[in-house]
This record gives structure tokens, sequence and C-alpha cells, in this order.
């Protein structure tokens, strides 16, 4: 199946699942959960977006799966930075969506799609005073310019338009519906909050209205 078979009429894209493949996950809890990578060709964005559903040899998977969009980052998912709170995010999603069935859809979106060293540099600047958002408008970038069409693709393609949603960023719940996929409840991922990240964390509640409960304010330095 396609998207263009199933897409309203607007839409001109046609895209297709290009492989399959088998990829045991380690958690970091010792348990191993069964996965299957998915790439994609021909998606509205050029980039290199794989899905990763999960869970699917459970008895009673839910049936409303689990879904989540999670967008790169490097310096947190691979390297375990403080200054976010995006690698604790992935593995929560890994281990929760492992257990109820769903997918996790890993997203090329650096930096919320300025890249990689637009990211790093917009960190120099967080540490002269910028927030994360007033950084890239600096770096006369978006503050956060991710478009969630390509995610939408993909989750028809894998026949998952009816969903629950794992996320605290209400813009993805949003554009996910305008594009089409119904999401049937948002459920909250965890708040990965410490003193190297709060400012931040702070400032999505505050600009982005990101659904975050924080308990007290940032310290001075925490960017
Ligand atoms: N430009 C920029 N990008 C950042 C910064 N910190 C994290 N990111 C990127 O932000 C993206 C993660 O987005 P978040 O807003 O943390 O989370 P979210 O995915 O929108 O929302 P949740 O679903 O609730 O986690 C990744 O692409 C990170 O690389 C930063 O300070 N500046
Ligand atoms: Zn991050």
């Amino acid at each position: 199946m396609t998207v263009a078979e199933t897409m309203p009429a607007t839409e001109t894209v046609s895209a297709k699942i290009r492989a399959t493949v088998p990829v045991p996950i380690h958690l970091n809890n010792g348990d191993t959960v069964a996965a299957r990578l998915h790439t994609f060709h021909g998606l509205s964005d050029p980039g290199e977006h794989i899905a990763i559903t999960l869970g699917e040899d459970r008895p009673d998977p839910d049936p409303v799966p689990l879904v989540r969009l999670h967008s790169e980052c490097l310096t947190g998912d691979v390297l375990g930075s403080a200054r976010c709170d995006c690698g604790p995010q992935l593995h929560e999603a890994v281990r929760r969506i492992g257990t109820t069935g769903g997918c996790v859809l890993y997203l090329r979106q650096e930096g919320r799609g300025i890249g990689l060293y637009n990211k790093l540099d917009a960190y120099l600047l967080q540490d002269a005073g910028y927030d994360t958002y007033a950084a890239n408008e600096e770096l006369q970038l978006a503050p956060d310019s991710r478009d969630y069409r390509a995610a939408a693709e993909m989750l028809r393609l894998l026949g998952l338009t009816r969903i629950r949603l794992l996320t605290n960023n209400p813009e993805k719940a949003a554009q996910l519906a305008r594009y089409g996929i119904d999401v049937v409840a948002v459920v909250p991922t965890g708040v990965f909050v410490t003193e190297d990240n709060r400012f931040y964390l702070e400032t999505k509640a505050r600009v982005t209205r990101h659904t975050l409960a924080l308990g007290e304010p940032a310290g001075r330095l925490a960017r």
C-alpha cells in the first residue's frame, strides 16, 4: 500500500516502506525487547527517518497503539547530555511501548530542525544568556522548524492511523491531527528534570506550552 492510496486527494506523495529489519533492543534494566526497524522511500521530506515497531510479540497489545515522535538529539540520545531530557525520554518510550505495543518514530530533526552544528552554536549563545528559542532566532533560524507531515505518512504506511501519542508537546498532536492521524489520547511522557536542564524545560513550558510539572523555578545558572 502506498500513501497516495490512503491520503486525501490533495496529497500527491507516493511513499512506500523500503525495508523492514528485525533488531532486538537491550533496555537499560537488562531486558531485551523485540523490535522491527522500518525504512521508507518517497517521504515528503528527505530525512532518513526510521520507525521502530515494538511489542508486536505481546499477547495482549493495547488496541490503540502508543506512538512517540522522537526528534533526533545526538547529544542527548547518544552522549547522555544533561542539557536536555531527550535521552531519558527515548529510553522511556522504548521501554513503555515495548510493553504496550506501538511505535517510536525516530525523526531526523536534530536541533528542532536546525541541524547539529547550528544547535551547538545555539548552546554557546545559551551559555551567554539566550534561552533555547531566542538562541535560534539570534542565529536567524526558526525557533522550532519541525513539520510532522512525514511522520503522518510513516504512520499511515504502518497502518497506525488511530493512536495514543506519548508527548508533552501539544504541537505534535495538533500537526498529526491536521495530517489526518486520529490521536485519541495524549499520554504524558516523563519529566526528567535536573539542575542542568531545568531552565531549558521551563522555557519550553512557558513558550511552547509543553505540559511539564517542574516544581520550583530555575537557579540562575541552569540553562
Ligand atoms: N535548537 C535547539 N534544539 C534543541 C535544544 N535542546 C534540544 N533540542 C532539540 O529539540 C528536539 C527535542 O525536542 P523537545 O522540544 O525537547 O521535545 P519534543 O520532542 O518537542 O516534545 P516531547 O514529545 O514532549 O518530548 C531534538 O531535536 C533536540 O535536538 C536547544 O537548546 N536548541
Ligand atoms: Zn536533547
